[in-house]
């Protein structure tokens, strides 16, 4: 069969809504091994790498593949904790929390997955298990603040790829980003006072986003500009100046160029400046990860106390605090309350007596 349908399905059964977060992903553990398969899944895809495919099919099978994963599985290696990956733990950690959040303010009407975007859970088999439970509408909440076509864009391809092989779509919403969202700016802005209460303030407070390609910029992307705003919000709640603070883009790959200020070449430059000491923080980052974790708390310290710095911090990101669980799931409330309350529960049973009735009338 072409479409996959519900299995064991009953017209009985009640009508349920679906909540499905997702991330990036992350490989199965860090070795070399686990690390191909994912960084060949992560890098083919086109929006993530907008090369000429067949150029880039040499340059990443020929080259990339035989190089990155070990180089991967090295940094991997240094964040891996008992429980995996911490993007991973992170992720399920949110889900656990929104799901409990959800259940108390809706019952089990509304279900909640996590999925990844690349490697497991897969996108795929989490809306398998939400429709084989009756979901019939489905909201998707990708954790990316800032939209950006490598990622959120990247994440409604899979599910509408999903789909493309299903018999009964269930209604769709997909939020794109929510960069500016009141209570997401103020959870970033408490983070930091929280850090400022502890630590005191340091002599600059940097926001560091995953960078991407400038070409992604000139040819529309959003992400640029919603980082930026992100920043001055965040800056604005916290009543600080504009030399108190700055954006920067973390995490290129390759050799084009990409968002500027790069984080790496910032820091190795500002202790010169005399700017001695420095407050990283994370926004675009809803997990701690391998960019936070060594890129951001090891491998950015060492160039910035290498160059004359003299105090660096790490500010984590949002991950499981209560206050980012409590916004996540207001922002999924606002998306499905009126889901929640048009339903009457009854499911597909009176559509069905109905559409029975006509179809034994009409044999009479
Ligand atoms: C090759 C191009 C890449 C683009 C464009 C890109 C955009 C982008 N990525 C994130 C978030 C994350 N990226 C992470 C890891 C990571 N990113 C790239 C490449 C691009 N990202 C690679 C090759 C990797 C793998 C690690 C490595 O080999 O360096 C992660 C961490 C995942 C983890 O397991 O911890 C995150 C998160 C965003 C938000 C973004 C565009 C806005
Ligand atoms: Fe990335
Ligand atoms: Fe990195």
């Amino acid at each position: 069969m072409k479409y996959r349908s519900q299995e064991s399905f009953t017209h009985e059964q009640a009508d349920k809504i679906g909540v499905l977060v997702t991330n990036l992903g992350t490989p199965d553990a860090p070795t070399k091994q686990a690390l191909r398969p994912y960084l060949k899944q992560f890098l083919s895809d086109p929006r993530v790498v907008e090369v000429p495919k067949l150029i880039w099919w040499f340059v990443l099978n020929g080259v990339i593949l035989n190089i990155r994963p070990k180089r991967s599985a090295h940094a991997y290696s240094t964040v891996w904790t008992e429980e995996g990956s911490p993007l991973l733990t992170h992720t399920k950690a949110q889900a656990k929390g929104i799901t409990e959040r959800i259940h108390a303010a809706y019952g089990n009407k509304v279900l909640v997955e996590y999925a990844m975007r690349y490697g497991q859970p897969s996108i795929e088999s989490a809306i398998d298990r939400l429709l084989n439970q009756g979901v019939r509408k489905l909201f998707v909440l990708p954790l990316y603040p800032q939209y950006c076509a490598s990622t959120s864009g990247s994440t409604f391809d899979a599910v509408a790829n999903d789909f493309t092989q299903r018999r009964w779509l269930p209604e769709l919403r997909f939020l794109n980003q929510y960069h500016d969202y009141d209570d997401y700016i103020a959870c970033v802005a408490e983070k930091i006072e929280r850090h400022w209460q502890t630590n005191g303030k340091a002599d600059r407070l940097i926001f560091s986003y995953h960078g991407i390609p400038k070409r992604y910029l000139m040819n529309g992307d959003p992400y640029h500009c919603q980082c930026y705003k992100t920043t001055r919000l965040v800056a604005e709640k916290l009543g600080i100046s504009e030399d108190e603070y700055m954006t920067c883009f973390q995490s290129r790959f390759g050799r084009e160029e990409w968002l500027t200020p790069y984080t790496d070449e910032t820091l190795k430059q500002l202790p010169e400046e005399g700017v001695k000491s420095v407050q990283m923080v994370c926004p675009g980052f809803s997990s701690d990860c391998l960019e936070t974790i060594e890129e951001i708390g090891v491998e950015n310290r060492d160039y910035f106390m290498a160059s004359g710095g003299e105090r660096y911090e790490y500010i984590a990101a949002l991950n499981s605090d209560t206050s980012h669980l409590d916004m996540l799931t207001t922002l999924i409330k606002q998306n499905i309350d009126d889901w929640c309350s048009a339903d009457d529960g009854l499911g597909h049973q009176n559509t069905r007596r109905e559409s029975l009735a006509k179809q034994l009338g009409a044999k009479k």
